[in-house]
């Protein structure tokens, strides 16, 4: 069914609201639970769509997975894991990515595993040529059927040396998930470091793992011969709670975002001061707001963490349309994640895109096709439209710019933005948003 929502913006959001565990944190833990040989406890779980995804996953493995979702705790039970059927991975593994993450503990329990078509954003080419790689390094078999990719270790998996081309957080999730029980030692170089990584690694450590992290991206990781079930609670959504930090600017609103964790979200903060947003760091969350005095236009780029994350990318451009000036953008992970700005266009944003790197380095997509780079125009006054929502973050992007601008918009297939926002709507009413939800059954 294609979610639809009929906004009438102009209205500025206010209120609060609390943000939960990270979406691209807790499926990966949920992942890492099939490595136990005793049940594991998952606590500030949020009710998403890629929780749902890899509770249905994990359960055609084998494993028994409770979920209290008023209390946020997962209960897996992985003492029976069996291999599932092709077809029933296929037809549950959704819209997610995290079913690539299965390889490396199924591979030890099971000694195979198979990787369906996945899904995610579709803001790039999302190759899995450095998962592949990672896992023959270990000393599996790649192999492609009609079925899909089947992945055997029938000799064992052995510790390695891997140097990943790009910091890429999935392949290094892939190496740790797969290094923890081969034999030996393995050293990863130019791993990413983003704060749900380094909370994955809390969780295997947890399990019994020994993993050590030094500050030049190299992650040395000496297998062990069995890993326990862990409890732990999941870091908050850095991502949602940037994403309702450019919503408060971009309506001229206020919100407090309870659970929002200063320290991974120190980059984003220093450039939502810098256009001129306000904000106040207090015990348990952070209250952003628009000052009411001009935003300032600015120039930023995207990158692995510590940098910019390319995820917060897409909501607060739109609050970039409303500051004075022109502002740049160059998008540096993904080599299509301006397609939301078309949109935006629409309901009267200037932006431009270019093929060039607008940034202070040429990143990996120069001399190629790829508008990557973007130059926002502000203020400019955003007016309703009927606007299709392309993917999750792009869809709160156009959620916020129909909040931000006069008249009505109908915003469609607004689905997707569960992926990663649990009770958007929900909350969009506890900030008194103006909305209905017209969606035909
Ligand atoms: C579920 C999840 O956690 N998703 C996040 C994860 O995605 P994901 O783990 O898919 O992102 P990666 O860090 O792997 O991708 C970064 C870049 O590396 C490239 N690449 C990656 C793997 C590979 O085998 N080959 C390759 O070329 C990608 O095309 C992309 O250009 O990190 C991204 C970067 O912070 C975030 O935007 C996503 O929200
Ligand atoms: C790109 C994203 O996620 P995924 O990797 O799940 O597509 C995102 O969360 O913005």
């Amino acid at each position: 069914m294609d979610r639809v929502l009929r906004v009438n913006g102009g209205r500025p959001l206010q209120g609060e609201l609390r943000v939960r565990g990270a979406k691209n944190f807790v499926p990966k833990a949920m992942v890492a639970a099939l490595l136990g040989e005793t049940p594991s406890v998952l606590k500030n779980v949020p009710l998403i769509l890629d929780v749902d995804v890899v509770s249905r996953l994990l359960r055609l493995h084998g494993v028994k997975v409770e979920f209290d979702q008023s209390e946020g705790v997962l209960t897996m039970d992985p003492t029976s894991v069996e291999l599932a059927h092709v077809a029933d991975i296929d037809a549950h593994a959704g819209s997610s990515r995290i079913p690539i993450l299965f390889c490396g503990p199924l591979l030890h329990r099971l000694g195979e595993a198979f990787i369906p078509d996945l899904g995610g954003c579709n803001i790039g080419g999302r190759p899995i040529d450095f998962h592949m790689d990672s896992l023959r390094a270990f000393g599996a078999k790649v192999e492609k059927r009609d079925s899909g990719i089947h992945i055997s270790a029938e000799g064992g998996l052995y510790g390695t040396q891997i140097e990943l081309p790009y910091p890429s957080v999935g392949a290094t999730e892939q190496t740790l998930l797969t290094a923890v029980r081969a034999q030996g030692l393995t050293e990863l170089r130019n791993a990413a470091v983003e704060p749900e990584i380094m909370d994955l690694v809390s969780v295997l450590q947890k399990m019994g793992a020994i993993i050590s992290v030094d500050t030049d991206r190299t992650i040395r990781i000496e297998g062990v011969d069995s890993l326990s079930g862990y409890t732990h609670t999941a870091l908050s959504d850095r991502i949602e709670a940037a994403s309702w930090a450019s919503a408060a600017l971009a309506t001229g609103g206020d919100i407090f975002v309870r659970g929002a964790h200063q320290p991974d979200m120190t980059t984003f903060l220093n450039t939502f001061r810098k256009i001129g947003g306000a904000f106040d760091v207090q015990e348990d969350g952070i209250r952003f707001w628009h000052p009411g005095s001009d935003l300032k236009a600015i120039m930023m780029e995207t990158n692995v963490h510590p940098g910019f994350m390319t995820d917060w990318q897409q909501p607060l451009v739109v609050a970039l349309t409303q500051a004075n000036g022109l502002s740049i953008v160059h998008e540096t992970v993904y080599e299509k994640r301006f397609g939301f700005t078309e949109a935006l266009t629409a309901m009267g944003a200037q932006i431009q895109l270019y093929r060039e790197c607008l940034g202070s380095s040429p990143c990996r997509f120069a001399q190629k096709n790829f508008k990557h780079s973007a130059v926002i125009s502000g203020p400019t006054k955003l007016h309703g439209a009927d606007i299709q929502v392309p993917d999750l973050r792009g869809g709160f992007s156009h959620l916020i710019a129909a909040l931000a601008a006069e008249g009505q918009s109908n915003v469609s297939g607004v689905g997707v933005i569960a992926r990663g926002y649990e009770h958007f709507t929900s909350k969009l009413s506890l900030l008194d948003a103006d909305f209905e939800d017209i969606s035909e059954a």
